[in-house]
């Protein structure tokens, strides 16, 4: 701390501050403009996530603190996307509405300037993609509590979009009101995965209020802004955009609650040296089947992360597998590895390779 300055002093070195990092951020904004300009001479993509993880990976090497990484991650994930919205618009399709979960891991994997699209479904989302009205979409897959979101497995069973990143997001849910005041409310509105979240935490706290199941936590937040006996289970972001009051914070029963979103593109991702692999198949019904079909991934040493299965709709007793692997498909054992699996397939269909959430 420096001793003989005094508040303005300190505060008129911060206001000198910046406004040299607003002139170094217009600057960079200029030359990140004619990036813009050369790529589209050469008909080459505006966003280039590989570049943008060079960026912040140089970034985190050479800071020397106070400020933590995760903090400099943050600001330069919005110059990134402030930059390239000068160069072309991002658009991006999201499982709406407004102020979900979805919304808040979209805004977390592409920033603030990037133009983020809400649609009404799952479905919509891939269409959107599918239909280059969107560049990218993302759609929730899983949560470590509630376990796997089966609507986004079954798109891929006739979609050809690609996975090109995952986002893993920490799940809080808040009570929120008009009134802030826990006394006042009558009925609580959610979506059920919230409400079965914070079970616990309602039978002790609010035993004899009705639970409301809705069709998301923002119509829940919507409700409520016109209702002041009603409080909602929602996130902050739904508290600022539909002018709640928190009655209470974090009150999932599970301190680990987080939820895995995908973000789908129609151009598969480049290799990052990090990164991990989806597909699906579906095999014979025959005995030994289970074994042989994850025996390839074991014996070149591929690590498998997660497995899931599915029924297949038209066919009773029959199920088609979704399986997690460590590696790019351009791997040598990985590419091997799903190669012999496809000899006793009757579909084996790779969703995308794509880099591990950080
Ligand atoms: O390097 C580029 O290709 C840029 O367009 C610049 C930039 C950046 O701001 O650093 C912006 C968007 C891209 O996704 C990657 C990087």
């Amino acid at each position: 701390m420096p001793k003989n300055q005094s508040l303005e002093q300190l505060r008129g070195e911060i206001d000198q501050i910046d406004s040299r990092l607003v002139e170094l951020l217009n600057q960079r904004a200029r030359v990140a403009s004619d990036v813009g300009r050369l790529k589209a001479g050469q008909d080459r993509d505006f966003h280039v996530p590989s570049r943008e993880r060079e960026v912040h990976e140089r970034v985190a090497r050479m800071n020397q603190g106070p400020l933590p990484e995760e903090a400099l991650h943050s600001i330069f994930r919005e110059i990134m996307s402030a930059c390239l919205s000068l160069e072309s618009p991002l658009k991006v399709a999201y499982m709406g509405p407004k102020a979900t979960f979805s919304h808040l891991a979209t805004m977390q994997q592409f920033g603030l300037s990037a133009q983020l699209e809400p649609q009404k479904s799952i479905p919509a989302v891939f269409e959107e993609v599918e239909k280059g009205k969107a560049l990218y979409g993302v759609v929730p897959v899983e949560n470590s509590t509630e376990g796997v979101v089966t609507h986004t497995l079954d798109m891929f069973v006739d979609s050809n979009l690609q996975i090109i990143s995952e986002i893993i997001l920490d799940i809080h849910h808040d009570l929120l009101s008009r009134t802030g005041r826990l006394e006042d409310i009558r009925k609580v509105y959610s979506h059920p995965q919230p409400i079965a979240q914070c079970r616990h935490w309602l039978e002790e706290n609010l035993p004899n209020v009705p639970l409301v199941d809705v069709a998301s936590t923002a119509v829940a937040a919507q409700i409520v802004s016109e209702d002041y006996t009603a409080a909602a289970i929602a996130s902050e972001l739904a508290a600022s955009m539909y002018d709640l009051k928190m009655v209470r914070s974090r009150i999932e029963d599970q301190v680990n609650n987080v939820t895995r979103f995908l973000v789908i593109s129609r151009k598969p991702a480049e290799p990052t040296g990090n990164d991990k692999t989806s597909i699906m198949f579906s095999v014979r019904d025959e005995p030994g089947i289970l074994y042989r079909m994850l025996e390839p991934f074991a014996r070149r040493g591929v690590n498998l992360s997660k497995i899931e299965s599915r029924p297949v709709k038209t066919k009773a007793w029959e199920y088609i597998f979704f399986l997690d692997m460590s590696g790019h498909v351009s791997e040598a054992p990985v590419r091997e590895a799903i190669d012999e699996l496809k000899s006793f397939c009757q579909f084996l269909k790779i969703l995308g390779s794509y880099p591990k959430a950080r």
